[in-house]
């Protein structure tokens, strides 16, 4: 088991890797190199929050985890990510078991055009043939864990596009933990919602840390700093720092970082 002993400000903790990026490097194209020598760990059970300025590289490097990218072409990513002991970036993985593991959830809400429950159930029967009993069960348990299931309950079957933003965004994750993924990615979750839906996808992170392995990309320091335990911090595609989130807003190393959590730049 990849078990490292981290000291953390009140206590010592062991932690435990569940994705390990080596020495990634990342090209859109030939001449555009996104990033560089990027070599980060990824710790189960925790939020890694990854912050920036703009074009830093921060969602390419997300996008790298699930290997999405390769949904565009030219886009090429070089160097290692490990999920557990399964080589991510290998030809032999299986791509669409890979992206089950590793769900993904984007900036807008993108719900489906259907109800809320065929939202949920969509994607379960990608994967799996399931008794109309046990998918009333699976769409019950991902609604509760998103915490939608008390407002959602008595309309499973009208149109999800009648949800508020952020009931809509809440979806959108019940439909990724359906897959009961390990890694859950968020790519800036609350940018297109009002701070009273923030608040709630805030919370909802938190209480989902139990139980999957967060990493989010957030342009939002405050955000990061209330929600994560460990934060990267990344500029002109390298990874300048990484650390514990208290550490790296109250102490940084790294003149950089001072300066970009200090709002100097960015
Ligand atoms: N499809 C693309 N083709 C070419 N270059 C791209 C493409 N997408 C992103 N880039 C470039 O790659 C670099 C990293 O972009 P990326 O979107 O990962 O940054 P980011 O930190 O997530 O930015 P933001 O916070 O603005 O979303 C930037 O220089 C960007 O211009």
């Amino acid at each position: 088991m990849n078990q490292i002993a981290l000291l953390s400000t009140h206590q010592a903790v062991r932690l435990e890797k569940r994705m390990d990026i080596q020495e990634l490097d990342f090209f859109y194209g030939r001449d555009k190199q996104a990033l560089f020598r990027v070599n980060l760990p990824i710790y189960r059970n925790r939020v890694t929050a990854m912050i920036g300025p703009s074009g830093c590289g921060k969602s390419t490097l997300l996008r790298c985890l699930n290997r999405i990218f390769e949904l565009y072409p030219g886009q090429q990513a070089k160097g290692r990510i490990l999920l557990d002991a399964q080589e991510v970036l290998s030809r032999t993985t299986n791509v669409n078991d890979l992206r089950a593991r590793i769900g993904m959830v984007f900036q807008k809400p993108t719900p489906f055009p259907m109800s809320i429950y065929d939202n949920i159930a969509f994607g379960i029967r990608l994967y799996e043939s399931l008794s109309r009993k046990q998918m009333d069960a699976r769409v019950q348990e991902a609604l509760e864990q998103a915490q939608l299931w008390g407002e959602v309950k008595d309309k499973l079957h009208s149109d999800a596009a009648g949800l508020s933003g952020g009931q809509q965004q809440r979806l959108c994750i019940a439909r990724t933990i359906a897959l009961k993924p390990e890694v859950i990615l968020m790519d800036e979750p609350t940018s297109a919602l009002d701070p009273i839906a923030t608040q709630g996808i805030e919370a909802l992170i938190l209480a989902l840390r139990e139980r999957y392995t967060i990493v989010i990309v957030t342009h939002n320091m405050q955000q990061a700093a209330r929600i994560s335990d460990f934060t990267a911090f990344m500029y002109l595609g390298e990874l300048v720092e990484f650390g514990e989130t208290e550490q790296v807003f109250s102490h940084p190393i790294q003149t950089r970082t001072r300066d970009y959590v200090q709002g100097c730049f960015g």
